[in-house]
């Protein structure tokens, strides 16, 4: 350890004699001691006698967790830094400990690497803020609802950023590839928010016509336009005190951007024809899969909206980056699938695994999803191998099902109607039917999302 970490006192608190003597080992130098325990209640014992610096412990010490060992920790000392380690770390496990004050979730397989560079950066911290350190404010309890799956570094790197700021009320956006989860995230940031008791709203920009965008999201007065039988509220009064999740908002109109940045600004808006103004308390979520900055750089989205809503971003990186959360979505979408459908335990072999883990991935967790609910439905037996997983980089074969299957739907359009509005209208709707009539199902087994699905459903003038 370098000689300005001089001076500080760390403790390592773990069940498991042989963690504790080779950390001790590990970290061993001039001028930092190190205290140990092998339970929660000494450790506050120690904690209330000796000024502690950085605190690394187990989730899984008793008589009580670590997490409330933490909580307890900086209710007496809120300069201590806690560094908490699992072998496993749930995702709601890092959210809620990282946003009740934890400075890291540790797994315990990666000890070996990581622990000596985390204790450095975090006496280092500990150095930054000596003379101006100033107690987090204590957080809520929590009991977040939505399940993300996720071990991998950058993942896990996303719920420690939404633990940090689910508690603000500032602006997110969400950046990453279709499917990657970016709704789901959404939905982390509002349950572990403050406002949580209210409505968390979603509307997709790219899913409404202009002219209609306007009124759903401002709302509108009777007679305002052709069709406005009635005054209307809209999603901004309606997410009052909550959020409001803006899906796709790279393909918002330039109009209807200029009113957000309003809303943004001072929290005011009017009706579609109403002259007075209203306000509003909404928190603003937003996600893209686009590249916001070159759709700036290119005149489609306004810059200052752009800085406005760019506040904190979270980038959620694609399947393919993350390979090591395959077994585990997997995993998660079996027993789910299997579960719903009241079919018999399927299991996935290593191979497949390893199938699944080499393929690109384009429409990401979504695919995945979709993938798996068809090699299920396709299941010969109660173990999937690589040949029962449907997977698009298939050979030519498939491509001459796809071509048998577009000449059958071209030859089935009935005449004087456009060929493709007719398709797309007829696979969603054999999707629907195959999903008796279950909207979201029909959406995974086709891998588009629902308000698109609903979109081709919709008769076209
Ligand atoms: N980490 C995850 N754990 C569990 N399920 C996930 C995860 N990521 C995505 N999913 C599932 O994958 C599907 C797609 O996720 P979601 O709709 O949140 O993606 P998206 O990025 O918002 O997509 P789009 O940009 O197309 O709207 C959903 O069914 C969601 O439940």
């Amino acid at each position: 350890m370098p000689d300005s970490l001089s001076e500080e006192t760390l403790l390592l608190v773990d069940p498991d004699h042989d963690f504790l003597d080779w950390a001790s080992k590990h970290l061993a130098a001039k001028d930092l001691r190190i205290l140990r325990c092998d339970n929660a209640a000494n450790a506050l014992k120690v904690v209330e006698k000796t000024p502690v610096s950085v605190v690394i412990a187990s989730i899984s010490i008793q008589p009580f967790d670590g997490v409330e060992l933490m909580g307890r920790i900086l209710q007496q000392s809120p300069q201590t830094l806690v560094i908490l380690t699992a072998g496993f770390p749930s995702t709601s496990q890092i959210i809620e400990a990282t946003q009740k004050g934890a400075h890291d979730v540790l797994r315990k397989e990666s000890l070996a690497f990581e622990l000596r560079p985390v204790i450095e950066s975090a006496l280092q911290t500990q150095e930054d803020r000596r003379s101006a350190a100033q107690p987090e404010p204590e957080l809520p309890t929590l009991d977040g609802r939505v399940k993300i799956i996720g071990v991998s570094r950058s993942l896990q790197e996303v719920f420690k950023l939404v633990g940090r700021v689910a508690r603000s009320d500032a602006p997110v956006l969400i950046a990453g590839e279709s499917g990657t989860g970016k709704e789901l995230v959404a939905k982390a940031v509002h349950e572990y928010s403050p406002r949580r008791q209210k409505e968390l709203i979603t509307i997709n920009c790219g899913a409404i016509p202009e002219n209609l965008l306007e009124s759903e999201l401002f709302g509108h007065e009777k007679g305002s336009f052709t069709g406005a039988i009635a005054r209307r509220a809209g999603r901004f009064e309606q997410a009052d005190g909550g959020t409001l999740f803006l899906d796709e908002i790279g393909d918002m109109p330039l109009s209807i951007q200029v009113k957000l940045l309003r809303v943004l600004q001072d929290g005011s808006f009017s009706r579609v024809g109403a002259n007075d103004t209203l306000t509003t308390d909404v928190r603003i979520v937003a996600a893209t899969h686009k590249n916001l900055a070159s759709e700036v750089a290119s005149g489609r989205f306004r810059e200052d909206l752009y800085y406005r809503l760019n506040v904190v971003e979270l980038r959620i990186p694609a399947l393919r980056e993350r390979p090591e959360d395959i077994p585990l979505l997997a995993e998660y979408f079996l027993q789910r699938i299997t579960k719903k459908n009241g079919m018999a335990r399927i299991r996935i072999s290593a191979e497949a695994i390893s199938a699944l883990q080499s393929h690109h991935w384009p429409g990401n967790v979504r695919e995945l999803e979709n993938t798996i609910a068809r090699a299920c439905a396709l299941a010969s037996s109660n173990i999937l191998l690589p040949a029962d997983i449907p997977l698009a980089s298939a050979p030519a074969k498939a491509g001459t099902r796809i071509k048998d299957s577009l000449d059958q739907i071209i030859n089935a359009a009935p005449t004087g109607e456009d060929v493709l509005d007719w398709s797309g209208r007829e696979i969603a709707r054999r999707a629907l039917e195959r999903s008796d009539g279950d909207l979201k199902e029909a959406s995974i087994l086709l891998g588009i999302p629902s308000s698109h699905l609903k979109e081709m459903l919709a008769p076209k003038n």
